[in-house]
């Protein structure tokens, strides 16, 4: 069966108007062109077409947009203050969702280690942190987390220290895009204990 071939120009998918997104310089050697420090545009994927998981729905569909190939994009209020872009809950996710789904995972994962990890379990968790750094769907982030890995080891020995790790492990993105840094002390508040009613 033959590839589906793609339905646009490159060019048509350099975004005008800059966006959000931190462009970044290619990490990995699977990844490609145009992420370059300072260059605005959408970051690229192996493919040489935007990256979905790369860059920001708001990021995507100006881009589109500005080509007539889709609508402008619109916001939504949800129930935080914030005003969000929002995609059709059946579409691929681009790295915003992408990233909010996976530290879900991550950190559900540190508050369900166990208290007191066999030197087994700390070997299972060390190879999965390890392939998770190679297949994370959006190749700057994920060379990025591999970096940040490597000047901060995993800690592995207790749930607690875990936890933290994953805790300063999300914050360093959350540095690295402007956002407000989480209190680690928090964090099993946050994503094991609920301490009020509203959770359940
Ligand atoms: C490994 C990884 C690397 C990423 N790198 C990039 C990148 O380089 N560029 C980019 O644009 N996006 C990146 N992302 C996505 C980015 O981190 C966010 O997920 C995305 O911008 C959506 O942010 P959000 O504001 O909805 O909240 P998120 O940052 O997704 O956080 C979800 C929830 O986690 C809680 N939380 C926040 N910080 C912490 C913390 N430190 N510890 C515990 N809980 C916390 C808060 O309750 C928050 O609402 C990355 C994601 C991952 C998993």
């Amino acid at each position: 069966m033959s590839k589906p071939q793609p339905s646009f120009n490159m060019a048509d998918f350099m975004n005008p108007s800059g966006g959000s997104q931190i462009k970044k310089e290619e990490t990995t050697t699977e990844s490609t062109t145009a992420a370059v420090p300072g260059k605005k545009g959408l970051i690229l994927g192996p493919d040489g077409k935007p990256c979905r998981t790369c860059n920001s729905l708001t990021d995507l569909l100006a881009a589109a947009a500005a080509t007539g190939k889709a609508p402008a994009p619109t916001t939504t209020t949800t129930t935080t203050t914030t005003s969000v872009t929002t995609l059709p809950a059946d579409c691929p996710p681009d790295v915003e969702t992408l990233g909010r789904h996976t530290w879900t995972l991550l950190h559900s994962i540190t508050a369900t280690y166990p208290t007191v990890a066999t030197p087994e379990k700390q070997q299972e968790m060390s190879m999965f942190l390890d392939i998770f750094g190679r297949i994370y769907p959006c190749w700057f982030c994920a060379g990025d987390f591999r970096k940040w890995k490597e000047e901060n080891k995993p800690k592995l020995e207790t749930r607690q220290d875990f936890g933290d790790w994953m805790c300063r492990a999300h914050n360093a993105v959350n540095k690295k895009l402007g956002k407000k840094e989480f209190d680690c002390r928090f964090w099993e508040e946050r994503w094991r204990e609920a301490k009020d009613g509203r959770c359940g």
